[in-house]
């Protein structure tokens, strides 16, 4: 964009603005008309194998330019590498999610951005270190008297390579692309794809709040260097503001979720956003330029954490068939927003001009790259609490309760009555997880190291329950009405948690229950397809509002869970269909993401003693004492737990 305006210095203003503009247009042109059909393809074809054919295709083309040795190839080849990249990345963004199990996608992410971003300083260093080999090289064998920047191609060439032999490896599993989507036309695919991110509520604020993030950076990049001038510094306070920023962003993006690890990622989006926004919107306001770095570090900050849980959110809830699709779109408009924000900016600013403000013996000097410091501020706020009220539904606590458990204070949940004693842990997960097996392997242990167990399950730990679970679970009564289900699962409860739960937390025990309030939400709610809400209510009045300490969560592939019951004959529930068993699961790991400081997730995959070790490193931390209190007064000996 610079060239552009440096070439055509001189000419009309017209002139010199589609200059710029042409070359925004031709940066942005093929993301937009390429990516969709990248969308598709990556949701269509063999993700493994898109990648690998990417890979070799970059790897010739940055192989082949110093091999041609033009200018014009030069620019080719790059041109069509980026092209290849439209492909690659949302064929990589839409597998990650499916490489690793869901409560390590967000360092998966972490780790992905940081060789993204990271790398750059690295490769600076690689090739100051090729120049000054290439030279001793080049002195001693004449043949190898190559410009540093072949030898840096060649090896550029070769990384990719290696990645695509790497990724070839990988033990990726094929994409089920159902016969819906391999059916439909391409156009078809697109508009399914869009309407998908357009209608569901969590998409469609990550989407906005990602997106308005990058219009807002845009416009900042676009005026930084005409508002630090006005601050009275140059180029070197330029960098100051730009290396400020992407201090923040890394920050952010490593520090924050390991720091605010207990929050729900879904307001954290919004609430990061809107962070950065104020910080932007003091930015602007105020004209100084220390208080502007740091400021600006703020607006990283934000940004990083937000970037970070947004990736990793839409690669929790998008759905496989779409996931390339979603992706694609993303990066497609964040070029967009972000080069026409870029280039918009600096007009806007230069339409504002400057002015002095006065108000008595005040003055303020307003210039027009404040102004759209503050016009990105604003833009950025509304957007951070649109995508904050679309995203935030669904959650057991309050907002307030959340900072107030942050910050270290004990929070009340509004409206639970008390709590009684002892701890009370249940396990769920969909059919064939392996509850049953924990729940026998943690009690034992428990039991071992001196505690008071109560070991239970829902449907039919009670004398009426086991009457229920028979009606539940035959297959005789197929066609039972979803609502008369629920209801039943719910009396079930109600008497279970009366006459078994209650009793057994008020004399301090710890109760672990195969099964409780999450399974109707997932079962009948996501299953069934009932109002979560209605089921959510029933279901509070039905146990007193009773909440677990801890719900472990054990994440299975539906289809793997049902394998693992193949020899033995099927109930009513777990007859049920593939696609019916997908929204269970899907509905465990969103209640899960709501309240992440009330839940374990684990993958069930793994082998058996490994899952029961992880639950025991888990529960030592929230263990009560072993003794009851009372008997320390009485004996006056400090109760030893053992390891
Ligand atoms: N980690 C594991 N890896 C492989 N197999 C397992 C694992 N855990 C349990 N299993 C086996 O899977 C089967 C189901 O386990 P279990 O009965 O504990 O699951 P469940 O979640 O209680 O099932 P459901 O709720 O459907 O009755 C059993 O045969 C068990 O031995
Ligand atoms: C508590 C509860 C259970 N279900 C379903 C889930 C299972 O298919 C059966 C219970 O049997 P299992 O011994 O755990 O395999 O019932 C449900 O649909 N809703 C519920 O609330």
């Amino acid at each position: 964009m610079s060239l552009a305006a440096i070439l055509t210095e001189g000419e009309e203003a017209v002139i010199q603005y589609f200059a710029v503009s042409g070359v925004v247009v031709l940066k942005v042109l093929p993301s937009v008309v390429l990516s969709p059909i990248a969308g598709v393809l990556a949701d269509r074809l063999d993700r493994r194998l898109t990648m690998v054919v990417g890979d070799v295709i970059r790897g010739l083309l940055y192989i082949s330019i110093p091999i041609v040795g033009r200018l014009d190839w030069l620019l080719i080849a790059n041109f069509l590498a980026e092209c290849v990249a439209l492909f690659w990345s949302p064929a990589k963004d839409a597998t990650v999610p499916n490489l690793v199990p869901r409560h390590r996608l967000e360092q998966a992410n972490q780790l992905s951005l940081l060789t993204t971003y990271g790398s750059a300083p690295v490769a600076a260093g690689l090739f100051a270190l090729l120049a000054s080999l290439s030279t001793v090289l080049g002195g001693l064998f004449p043949v190898l008297q190559t410009p540093e920047a072949d030898i840096a191609l060649y090896i550029n060439g070769v990384t990719f390579f290696v990645a695509a032999v790497v990724i070839a490896r990988l033990p990726i599993p094929t994409t089920h692309s159902s016969d819906k989507v391999t059916r439909t036309s391409m156009f078809r695919a697109i508009w399914d794809g869009l309407r998908y991110a357009g209608t569901t509520r969590l998409v469609r604020g990550l989407l906005l709040g990602m997106l308005g993030a990058f219009a807002a950076g845009g416009a900042v990049i676009g005026v930084a260097r005409i508002y630090v001038t006005h601050l009275g510094a140059g180029n070197a306070g330029f960098g100051v503001l730009f290396g400020a920023v992407f201090t923040g962003m890394a920050l952010g993006m490593f520090a924050g979720p390991r720091v605010l690890r207990d929050f729900s990622r879904r307001r954290l989006f919004g609430l990061s956003l809107l962070g950065s926004g104020i910080a932007l919107l003091l930015a602007g306001l105020i004209p100084d330029m220390v208080l502007a770095a740091v400021l600006t570090t703020g607006v990283g900050v934000g940004a990083g954490i937000a970037w970070v849980i947004g990736l990793t959110l839409l690669g929790q809830e998008v759905e496989d068939e779409i996931r390339g699709r979603t992706f694609a779109f993303l990066h497609a408009m964040a070029r967009v927003v972000l080069m026409g924000s870029v280039a918009v900016s600096p007009l806007i600013a230069a339409t504002m001009g400057s002015a002095t403000l006065k108000a008595g013996q005040l003055s303020y000097e307003f210039h027009g790259s404040a102004g759209m410091l503050l016009i990105a501020a604003v833009l950025l706020i509304l957007v951070s609490l649109v995508a904050y009220w679309q995203m935030n539904e669904g959650h057991d606590k309050t907002l307030w309760a959340e900072l107030k458990t942050l910050l270290g204070g004990a929070a009340e949940e509004e409206g639970a009555p008390d709590k009684p004693g002892g701890l009370f842990v249940v396990l769920e997960g969909g059919e064939g997880s392996g509850k049953s097996t924990q729940v026998r392997e943690i009690a034992v242990w428990l039991r071992d190291e001196g505690f008071d167990v109560l070991t239970t399950r829902e449907p039919g730990a009670t004398k009426l329950g086991m009457r229920l679970r028979t009606m539940l679970l035959d297959k005789a009564n197929e066609g039972m009405a979803a609502r008369t289900e629920a209801l039943l699962y719910a009396a079930d409860r109600a008497e279970h948690v009366d006459k078994v739960i209650r009793p057994a937390l008020e004399r301090g025990a710890i109760v672990i229950s195969d099964r409780y309030v999450d399974s109707t939400l997932a079962y009948q709610g996501a299953g069934r397809e009932l109002d979560p809400d209605d089921v959510a209510t029933i279901n509070n009045w039905a146990t007193g509002r009773l909440v677990p300490d801890l719900t472990i969560l054990l994440d299975i592939p539906a289809e793997e869970g049902l394998r693992r019951h193949a020899d033995r004959p099927a109930d009513r529930l777990e007859s049920e269909n593939l696609e019916f068993h997908e929204r269970v699961r899907r509905c465990f790991l969103e209640l899960a993401d709501r309240a992440p400081d009330r839940y374990l997730v684990l993958d069930a995959r793994e082998p058996q003693e490994e899952i029961t070790k992880a639950i025991r490193r888990h529960l030592r931390r929230i263990l009560p004492d072993p003794v009851p209190h009372d008997a320390e007064e009485i004996t006056g000996m400090i109760p030893i737990i053992k390891e």
